[in-house]
């Protein structure tokens, strides 16, 4: 089709592929008809060889009409660079084969560059009679080449005979035949350049969906890139808040180991003083908006500073928290119990009356007496001096309660330790 339409680059470079690459051997003579005539047509100058080898594949592919095919284009190769006579060799060697009279075409072909030939050397009587032949057998096929090309060599050796009326004849029907032939090279170039145009449109629509697609994968890679940002966005606020939640427990529970080291007793784990007095005074003011008794007990450990002398101060801190989980056992919830000093330690009873907390601090004493102090690695007694006091007696304010119960507490130490005594007035 390249060939058609004069476009030999292509032609030769689509039927090199098949003929580089070819299926078969056969596959490869065919290519090679259309590739020796791109070669010719781009004036190649390994023309000559290139045919010799094509005419060897098609002869080892056993194929006549094609290997005549190259023949002639072997032939319009010679024409073409005048070599008439090596041209007219080849046309009397075909003649010789009588299998070329099967091939119309072929023949056609043949006899046109043969008919050249002779033209080309002044042979004008075998021209004519070439030339004619070519015209007879080709009535139908005025579109063709060798029909128009043979008229016009009709008309020159009529002319070059000084025939004027037959060369005005052949001028006539050459001219037909090559308008003929003219116009259907122009539909072919015609279609041949609908069909460029037709791929060029597709091209174009293939370069716009190309298009498309970059502009999808661009907004595919920034919805990617959103989405990236979007979990980075995520895991950034997370930290954050994972990282405030840090900081909040951090500083909760600062505050509640400040608030528990404030208020509370290191060694023993029961409220010290200053707690011990800011609860007693809530316990004592609802007591006392409610009408209900209260009872104080204070009591301290009997010769602690000789517990410590004689088994060092670690055997002292044992025995105070011994004392503490002792009598931890017999108070209510609400009852306050306290570490108001060294070895002293004080409890108020809401709602209870003074007898029945002197009962709770006998318990108490005897609780104490009864530690096994072998535990702490020694072996030492424990006992402690008890005073109690109550609302009846000394009312509802703290440091009155206290100062009764420590009297009291005074009285037993004096009275020989380890016992408990009621305030009375
Ligand atoms: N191991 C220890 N000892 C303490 C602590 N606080 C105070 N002490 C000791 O408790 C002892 C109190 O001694 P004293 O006030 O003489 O009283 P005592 O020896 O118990 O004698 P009486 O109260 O009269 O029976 C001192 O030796 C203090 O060092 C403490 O937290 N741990």
């Amino acid at each position: 089709m390249y060939n058609r339409v004069d476009n030999y680059e292509l032609a030769y470079s689509y039927s090199n592929i098949i003929y580089e690459d070819p299926g078969s051997i056969t596959e490869k003579c065919h290519s090679s008809f259309n590739r020796i005539e791109a070669l010719i047509g781009l004036n190649h100058d390994q023309v000559d060889v290139e045919i010799h080898n094509s005419l060897a594949v098609c002869k080892e592919a056993d194929e006549p009409l094609f290997s005549w095919l190259i023949t002639s284009l072997q032939m319009e190769f010679l024409v073409k660079n005048k070599q008439f006579l090596k041209a007219i060799s080849i046309y009397e060697d075909a003649l010789e084969q009588s299998q070329i009279s099967d091939y119309v075409t072929v023949k056609t072909r043949i006899y046109h560059q043969a008919t050249l030939a002779y033209i080309g050397i002044a042979d004008y009587v075998s021209a004519e009679k070439l030339a004619k032949q070519i015209v007879k057998g080709s009535k139908d096929v005025l579109l063709s080449m060798p029909v128009q090309s043979s008229y016009y060599s009709l008309y020159q050796i009529s002319k070059a005979r000084g025939e004027l009326k037959e060369a005005l004849n052949y001028f006539e029907a050459y001219s037909q035949a090559l308008a003929a032939y003219q116009n259907d090279r122009a539909d072919r170039l015609l279609a041949y350049n609908l069909a460029v145009g037709q791929i060029e449109l597709k091209n174009q629509r293939i370069a716009l969906l190309d298009k498309d697609n970059e502009v999808l994968a661009l907004q595919r890679d920034l919805y990617e890139q959103e989405a990236r940002q979007n979990r980075l966005l995520v895991l950034i606020l997370a930290a954050v808040l994972l990282l405030a939640s840090v900081l909040a427990y951090r500083g909760m529970t600062g505050r509640y180991r400040f608030k528990k080291i404030a208020e509370y007793d290191q060694l023993t784990g029961i409220s010290n003083r200053y707690h011990f007095n800011k609860q007693a005074r809530l316990a004592l003011q609802y007591c006392e908006q409610n009408a209900k008794p209260v009872a104080v007990i204070l009591f301290d450990l009997d010769h602690f500073k000789q517990i410590n002398d004689a088994h060092g101060h670690a055997a002292g801190d044992w025995a105070l928290q011994a004392v503490v989980k002792t009598c931890r056992n017999f108070m209510r919830n609400n009852d306050v119990f306290g570490r108001i000093g060294g070895e002293e330690f004080a409890v108020l009873l809401p709602g209870c009356q003074i007898d029945k907390a002197a009962l709770l601090a006998e318990i108490c004493r005897d609780a104490i007496a009864s530690i096994d102090c072998s535990d702490s690695g020694f072996d030492f007694v424990l006992t402690a001096s008890f005073g109690v006091s109550g609302s009846d007696t000394s009312g509802h304010v703290l440091k009155q309660l206290l100062g009764d119960a420590d009297n009291a507490m005074y009285q037993a130490k004096a009275a020989g330790r380890n016992r408990v005594m009621a305030f009375s007035n």
